[in-house]
């Protein structure tokens, strides 16, 4: 089996998508989510011009000697671009290798370790008022999880909240909107908000938070603590993680779960946090950390440590993406949970797919392959358009993490 020919399909159903298609001698194809935030076209370039040329010949099979010449091959290695593009070939060989064996891809990964997949819903609103109600609907809709992030008084807008209940999509303008911050008024509204939505929510709804990359070490393990009495699931990236020790700080200050990952690109980025279980959650996901063969490594390694899988699963990851996740998602042993930012009509219409959400869970395709595809014609009704997501500065004008 060859693969004769590759193409790199760009449409924008309301925001920007990259998808790789894989054609082979066979007619058999295989597609991958490529979407990188903010950075689309430098992936599209990565495929276009370094990858596919190298693809030619080859035989979709040898998954794991396609990674490796690409991961290998290419000198420079890892970073955001390099690894979307690898997770986008590794994800359509994946596509591949189910179709031609007649089976979704989980059963080649292992087959079931669970029915259904826990999954997590947004709710975001104004004020801690507004987002409980938000929440209240979620856990009417049978979400047994839920994602809090409600506005911040005195600030014009903080992360995670959008006037969309069921989407958000930070990536707003063709130049970068400033947003401003302050620490000190979000880290008094998070309790109370924690508070409330357990007083209207009851105990057994598991709730969770993202930081969004916006504390110090020692803000973070105050921010913890503080949440202790409401047992989230986790506090999601409450640091930035470059400095990996950051979180040896935070861990001595609370227990509340840590989760980090969504911007790794390899398993070099979670390494000492996964071996020191400095994080309960890794967030890594299919798109962005080398595809399906690279995210099973991570999370065989972080079954070691005690560390579940808590992919990202915003509405930047195609559904291309979603469906190969819970391929992944469904067969590992210490999956823990999976971000669900449902996508726009549009985009399901550019991307049929076979999963579908059922009382909490989502169900993952039986269909062989990875369960997803791409309507060419519709996805050229929706040309690329510039967006980028936003920057963040204190009120003093200094630039900040977003
Ligand atoms: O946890 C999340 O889903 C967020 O961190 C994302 O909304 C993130 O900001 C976007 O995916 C960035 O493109
Ligand atoms: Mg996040």
């Amino acid at each position: 089996m060859k693969i004769v020919s590759a193409k790199v399909i760009v449409t924008c159903p309301g925001r920007n998508f990259v998808t790789l298609k894989i054609m082979t001698d066979q007619g058999v194809y295989g597609i991958g989510d490529a979407t990188l935030n903010g950075r689309e076209l430098s992936v599209v370039s990565y495929l276009e011009d370094h990858v596919i040329p190298c693809l030619i010949g080859r035989d979709p099979q040898q998954i794991e000697d396609i990674w490796q010449y690409l991961y290998r091959g290419a000198y420079w290695r890892r970073g955001p671009v390099t690894m979307s593009a690898i997770s986008a070939v590794d994800m359509a060989l994946w596509d591949i290798k189910g179709k031609i064996a007649g089976l979704p891809v989980y059963q080649l990964l292992g087959g079931r370790s669970r029915t259904g997949i826990m999954v997590y819903g947004h709710a975001n609103g104004t004020s801690i008022e507004n987002t409980i109600e938000v929440a209240q609907e979620y856990k009417a809709m049978g979400y047994k999880a839920i994602r809090l992030q409600c506005g911040v008084p005195g600030l014009a807008s903080t992360y995670g909240v959008s006037k969309d209940k069921m989407f958000y999509e930070p990536a707003d303008a063709d130049l970068p909107t400033e947003n401003v911050w302050s620490t000190e008024a979000y880290m008094r509204v998070v309790p109370k908000l924690f508070a409330a939505a357990r007083e209207a929510l009851g105990e057994e709804v598991h709730l969770l938070h993202d930081v969004h990359h916006r504390l110090t070490p020692i803000e973070a393990g105050r921010l913890g603590r503080d949440l202790e009495p409401y047992r989230p699931f986790w506090m999601e990236d409450s640091v930035v993680a470059e400095n990996q020790d950051n979180f040896k700080l935070i861990r001595q200050h609370t227990t509340t779960p840590l989760a980090v990952g969504e911007i790794f690109s390899s398993i070099w980025d979670a390494k000492d946090l996964i071996q020191n279980q400095l994080i309960d959650y890794i967030r890594a996901t299919v798109v962005h950390a080398g595809g399906i063969s690279h995210l099973k490594k991570i999370a065989s390694f972080a079954e070691l440590y005690n560390v579940r899988t808590g992919c990202h699963g915003a509405t930047d990851l195609s559904p291309v993406c979603m469906a190969a996740a819970l391929h992944f998602d469904v067969s590992i042993p210490n999956f823990g949970i999976q971000e669900y930012m449902r996508h726009t009509p549009e985009t399901d219409e550019v991307f049929p797919h076979g999963y579908y959400f059922d009382k909490g869970d989502l169900m993952v395709s039986e269909t062989p392959g990875l369960g997803v595809d791409i309507d060419e014609d519709l996805a050229a009704k929706y040309p690329y358009k510039r967006a980028y997501l936003p920057v963040n500065r204190l009120q003093d004008g200094t630039l900040f993490n977003w």
